[in-house]
């Protein structure tokens, strides 16, 4: 099972290697504008889940929505130590 920590491993290998059909690597040169734009439809999903669909649906809405938040953290420069800091 993947964690927190190792998705950001694999986004931050692939932002460095850029392969070619890399959703990560399109979503960063779309920039911080549109990433952020992701993370709030993402954010409005899992709300939307957690009121009205189940726990399965709702869990996989909060992964997508780590997910873009990763990717805004790389596009920004931020570590998980950076956030973790504030936890
Ligand atoms: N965990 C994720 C992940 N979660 C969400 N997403 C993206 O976020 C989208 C969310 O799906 P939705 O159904 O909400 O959105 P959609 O409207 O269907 O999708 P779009 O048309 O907006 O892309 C997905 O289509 C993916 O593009 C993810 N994309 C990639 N990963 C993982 O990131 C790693 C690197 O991926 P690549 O960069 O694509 O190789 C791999 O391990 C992937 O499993």
């Amino acid at each position: 099972m993947k964690s927190f920590d190792d998705l950001f491993a694999e986004l931050s290998a692939k932002a460095e290697s850029r392969p070619e059909g890399s959703g990560t690597v399109k979503e960063l040169d779309a920039g911080v504008h549109q990433i952020g734009k992701k993370i709030v439809e993402e954010a409005a999903e899992v709300w939307m889940a957690a009121e009205y669909e189940g726990d399965v649906a709702t869990a996989e809405e909060i992964s997508q929505l780590l997910y873009h938040l990763q990717v805004l953290m790389l596009a920004k420069g931020l570590t998980p130590a950076d956030v973790y800091r504030h936890l």
